[in-house]
């Protein structure tokens, strides 16, 4: 999930002030209640200042802390307490999850197969420690429609405690909540909203929950750690639930790491690279990682859920018309099927002046901040 090695560094210029801007979007969760459990307002009036704080937020730091998102407390502990149990389970009986060719189930650690016996480690050997359990929408669903599983994957369900209606009452609600944003995002824009209903109707979403945890005891690791390397997500939008707990960076566009964590009850949103191709780059697709501080030579255990809105397998997406910039920086249009294979190759497809090289010169500007 790395982008490619770019040829100049861009020159990057330190800013203080960095910030993820919170947004209630309450007057879009109608019959929700606000942040503070207050009537909604759902005037055209508050829709009109929320989808200006969603546009501010999109074309200046590509994430955004979402309060009064409506989902209940309830949904949420489901959510914290299935990971739990799943990635409490032994180790074979994870692995007995395990879903070849298909964005499914579990995915071990990279460390998986290392010993950590000798008490040294090298961080590089432990990076991309994350492990996840993968669910997602499925071709199945759509009987009406002739999907190709394959584009999709078929879930694997855990047999362990209530798992399967935990996570179902998460997956809806976080769906529910990736379809209200963009009902926002198309008044942001000031687009019609089919501009992305007519994308999203058999959306390839996926629900990764990723467990960053070390194996117990004292490790002395002999450089810097990673929980998940630098990347863009893929799709339309990403809903991120995580704990309050040190971990998230997300790179600004001045070329520095910012530790970001979710306010009290939030949800943390951010784009993909499909939406900054849909805006001519209007809005970020910004890269982000996981770097858990080590204290003592360990980590505090973290846990997130990635709700990715991807679109429609066989959808086409280019720039909209509208939003092509004056230098006429429209993207080729591509299906989600195609973008996402080429994401998954490590590679991005398109104009020369793709966001991949702006991404790579700004991961490079980024290293060799943190060097000074
Ligand atoms: O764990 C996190 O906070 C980020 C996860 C993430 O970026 C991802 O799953 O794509
Ligand atoms: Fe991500």
């Amino acid at each position: 999930m790395t982008t490619s090695p770019a040829t100049t560094p861009a020159v990057s210029t330190p800013q203080t002030g960095f910030s993820v801007p919170v947004i209630d979007l309450s007057p879009y969760t109608t019959g929700s209640g606000g942040a503070d459990d207050t009537p909604a307002d759902d005037t055209p009036a508050a829709r009109e200042r929320v989808a200006r704080e969603i546009d501010a937020a999109c074309s200046q730091v590509g994430f955004m802390q979402i309060v009064g998102h409506g989902i209940d407390d309830a949904v949420i502990d489901g959510l914290a307490g299935a990971i739990d149990e799943f990635f409490a389970l032994p180790p074979e009986t994870k692995n007995s999850y395990r879903v070849a060719d298909a964005n499914r189930g579990y995915s071990p650690p990279k460390s998986e197969t290392l010993s950590l016996s000798l008490g040294v480690e090298s961080a590089s050997r432990m990076n991309d420690f994350f492990e996840a359990f993968n669910v997602g929408v499925e071709a199945r669903s759509f009987p009406d429609l002739a999907l190709d599983e394959a584009d999709y994957g078929i879930n694997v369900w855990p047999e362990c405690g209530d798992f399967r209606a935990r996570i179902d009452a998460y997956f809806d609600e976080a769906s529910r909540v990736a379809r209200t944003l963009t009902r926002a995002f198309a008044d942001a824009l000031g687009v019609p909203p089919e501009v992305f209903t007519d994308i999203t109707g058999h959306s390839i979403d996926v629900l990764r929950l990723n467990n960053y945890a070390l194996p117990p005891g004292p490790i002395t690791l002999d450089g810097e750690l990673t929980g998940m390397g630098e990347h863009t997500d893929f799709g339309l939008v990403t809903v991120l639930w995580a704990d309050r707990v040190a971990g998230l960076q997300v790179l600004s566009s001045d070329g520095v790491w910012h530790d970001v964590q979710p306010v009290e009850g939030g949800l943390l949103v951010n784009l993909g690279d499909l939406t900054a191709r849909l805006t001519g780059d209007r809005w970020m697709s910004t890269l982000h990682r996981v770097k858990p501080p080590v204290v003592d030579g360990g980590i505090v255990r973290r846990r997130s859920a990635a709700f990715f809105h991807d679109g429609d397998v066989d959808a086409v997406v280019g720039t909209l018309p509208g939003l092509v910039g004056a230098d006429q920086s429209a993207y080729e249009p591509i299906t989600v099927r195609d973008h996402i294979a080429a994401k998954l190759a490590g590679s991005r497809q398109g104009r020369a002046n793709t966001a991949a090289v702006r991404e790579a010169a700004r991961v490079l500007a980024a290293a060799q901040q943190e060097r000074r």
